[in-house]
């Protein structure tokens, strides 16, 4: 029987709503994936790839690989760590693919303003509200710090307050949620992101499909953080003007018509280009320079 499960397409779990949703869908659409999708659906189909998108609560989709229903998913490494410091080995096989570049936050300690904290070892014998037990308390283990753990599923930050914790460990991207509520960062637990994570596949064919579609993320992404560079030279200062071009491998030189002193260069940076690099290059004789978009990339 043809079941859902083994209809030869591949399977990748996202977040249905939430800080990675967006994001997420539309990183597959920059794939050139596109999806027959009604967003109140758990499943969507992508008529032009052999690839289902499941949309599901962050949380779950390590059980989504775990069992095999999914084979990819996207979630911040945040939620896998914990998940795999909760769950005594059982996602010890999901492997984190690559990173993605959103989703950028921080699992952090936070105290009351008032709070006298001196140094980690402040914490001893407090309560801590998070929602990162396995995490925290791995964290406070390092330490050697013994405290209280209050596990809250969210609204994290108002457990002082209500006397519910003395702190709190939490997500913190702005920070701004922290000042709202009086209380102030002391220590970060780790640093985190979306990232793609990928389970043992045995199907040689569902493997190619993945390569193939990790293939599409990684060039995404590099042409994401690439720009094409264009700018005119004197022929003089051109190993200058090499010098100054930000992760470019072998620009191409060109004549310029009329010209025997100058000459235009095109390059690929794979680093930022900023007014300080333009401004750079310009120092070095450049002109006409124009930086561009880079909209695929594929080697
Ligand atoms: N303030 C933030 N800035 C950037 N990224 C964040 C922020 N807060 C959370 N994230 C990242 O986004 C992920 C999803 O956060 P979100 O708040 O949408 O989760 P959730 O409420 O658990 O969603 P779900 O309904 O899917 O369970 C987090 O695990 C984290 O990796
Ligand atoms: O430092 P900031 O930029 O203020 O971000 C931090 C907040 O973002 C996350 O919650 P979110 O807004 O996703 O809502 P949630 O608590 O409902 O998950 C996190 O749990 C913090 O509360
Ligand atoms: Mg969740």
């Amino acid at each position: 029987m043809n079941t859902m499960r083994d209809n030869g397409r591949l399977k990748i779990a996202i977040q249905k709503s939430g800080r990675l949703a967006d994001m997420s869908l539309k990183l597959l659409e920059k794939c050139g994936i596109s999806l027959a999708k009604s967003r109140d659906q758990l499943l969507c189909m992508a008529d032009n790839f052999p690839l289902d998108v499941f949309l599901v609560r962050d949380d779950d989709i390590p059980a989504f690989l775990a069992t095999n229903v999914c084979q990819l998913g996207i979630l911040g490494q945040n939620a896998l760590l914990e998940q795999q410091a909760n769950e005594n080995g059982k996602y010890a096989e999901l492997k984190e693919v690559m990173a993605l570049g959103y989703g950028k936050c921080r699992l952090s300690i936070a105290v009351p303003n008032d709070f006298d904290y001196k140094d980690i070892t402040s914490l001893s014998g407090k309560t801590i509200a998070t929602s990162y037990r396995g995490l925290l308390a791995k964290y406070l283990a390092e330490k050697n710090v013994s405290a209280d753990i209050v596990t809250m599923q969210g609204a994290v930050e108002v457990a002082p307050r209500t006397h519910l914790a003395d702190v709190i460990c939490d997500l913190v991207s702005t920070g701004n949620t922290l000042k709202s509520n009086g209380l102030r960062e002391t220590d970060i637990v780790m640093q985190s992101q979306a990232v793609v994570i990928k389970n043992e596949i045995k199907d040689v064919e569902i493997n190619s499909i993945c390569e193939k579609l990790i293939a599409r993320l990684r060039a995404v992404l590099r042409a994401e953080n690439s720009r094409y560079i264009m700018l005119n030279s004197p022929i003089d200062s051109l190993d200058a003007i090499k010098a100054v071009l930000p992760g470019s491998q072998s620009p191409t030189v060109m004549p310029l018509q009329g010209r025997d002193d100058m000459v235009a260069v095109h390059a690929v940076c794979e680093e930022g280009v900023f007014w300080n690099t333009m401004e750079a290059l310009k120092a070095k004789g450049a002109n006409s320079i124009l930086v561009v978009p880079i909209e695929k990339m594929l080697d």
